[in-house]
């Protein structure tokens, strides 16, 4: 990865500040936002978080934020609520492991919403299945994983014997950053502390003790790994819930979008109009049930953000309209009226 002279990398993100990490490897610094707990990035403004470059300065006497750089990906959820917007859980991630354990048997829906966030984010996903020490058969059910995961790398591993490790320890490239998301038990903190030969992603219990605003100043989001890579590990990538987009699901789904590209309809809904290529699929088998109701599912997802988007450009519009009106009526009210 490359970054401007003078970037430094944020560990952690707080409200109104950020911990960054000088190059010298000394310990992380304390360096302020904007009033507004903001900062420039591209041509507007944004909350930095984990794993931006910035660029800091202390003309003012203490460590200011001046500049997040144009980010290489992100990581993002869509936050509940009228006036939220997508939050930015973690940026410049160049590698997402996707895990998920083979014992229980894998949930392939579950994988699949995780690849979309994943492509979504532009990084590159790789799915690692974990407890493979469990199973009889862990590369038959790793190639049934793959074949819901397109164009993705699918490990089957073992933490337990160590099985497996090895083309995931091949990912730990100097600057390479990775995030790891899976359900709670999937065996992420298991395989990373392997990986990492020490404790360095803590369990889930340790997590809840000293959860978000109890972490000492000096904890770190961003941990060292061998080989020079780094993880970023915050408790809201663990658990990330959703987060469907068109495009990200179009690669997740590339072969379904394919179908839908030769239904004779451009608009068809794959409800029994004629022509359609994706019925024909599920008819001859070509595409399996599951796999069509999974894909189903997170479109309804992506098309809902899509609209929400839409509503809030709108509400933000009508507001926009109504302080302009507002203002208008204070003018028809003649002078000596306070100014907005
Ligand atoms: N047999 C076996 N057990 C494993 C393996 N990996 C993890 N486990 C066990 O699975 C359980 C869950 O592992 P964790 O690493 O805590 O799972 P996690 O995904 O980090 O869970 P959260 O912290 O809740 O998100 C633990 O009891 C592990 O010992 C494995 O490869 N083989
Ligand atoms: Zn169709």
């Amino acid at each position: 990865m490359s970054f401007d002279e003078g970037a430094v990398r944020v560990v952690r993100a707080d409200k109104g500040s950020v911990l960054v990490a000088p190059d010298d490897g000394l310990e992380p610094l304390r360096a302020v936002l904007d009033r507004d707990g903001l900062a420039a990035l591209d041509d507007g403004r944004a909350v930095p978080t984990v794993g931006d470059w910035v660029l800091v300065d202390d003309a003012d006497g203490e460590p200011h934020v001046r500049q997040v750089l144009p980010r290489s990906s992100a990581l993002v959820r869509d936050s509940a609520g009228a006036t939220s917007r997508e939050q930015v859980l973690a940026a410049n991630v160049d590698v997402v492991l996707v895990v998920e354990h083979l014992d229980p048997d894998s949930d392939l829906g579950r994988v699949e919403r995780l690849l979309t966030l994943a492509w979504r984010s532009g990084a590159r996903p790789v799915v690692v299945l974990t407890k493979a020490d469990l199973v009889p058969d862990p590369a038959s059910m790793a190639q049934d994983v793959g074949a819901a995961a397109i164009a993705v790398e699918v490990h089957a591993v073992s933490a337990a014997t160590g099985a497996g490790l090895e083309p995931l320890r091949a990912l730990l490239t100097p600057g390479a950053t990775l995030v790891v998301v899976g359900p709670s038990g999937a065996g992420k903190s298991t395989l990373v502390n392997a990986l990492a030969g020490r404790d360095v992603m803590s369990t889930g219990e340790r997590r809840e003790q000293d959860g978000r605003g109890r972490h000492t100043t000096t904890h770190r989001e961003l941990v060292p790994l061998p080989g020079g890579a780094v993880l970023i590990d915050t408790p809201g990538i663990r658990g990330i819930g959703v987060v469907a987009d068109e495009d990200a699901l179009a690669t997740t789904f590339a072969d379904v979008a394919e179908l839908v590209a030769l239904c004779r309809f451009a608009d068809c809904h794959h409800e029994g109009e004629p022509g359609c290529a994706v019925a024909d699929a599920l008819a001859t088998g070509e595409l399996s049930r599951r796999r069509y109701d999974s894909w189903r599912k997170l479109a309804r997802e992506a098309a809902y953000q899509a609209r929400r988007a839409d509503s809030r450009l709108a509400a933000q519009e009508r507001n926009r309209w109504k302080k302009i009106t507002q203002e208008y009526q204070r003018g028809m009210r003649g002078p000596g009226r306070p100014r907005g």
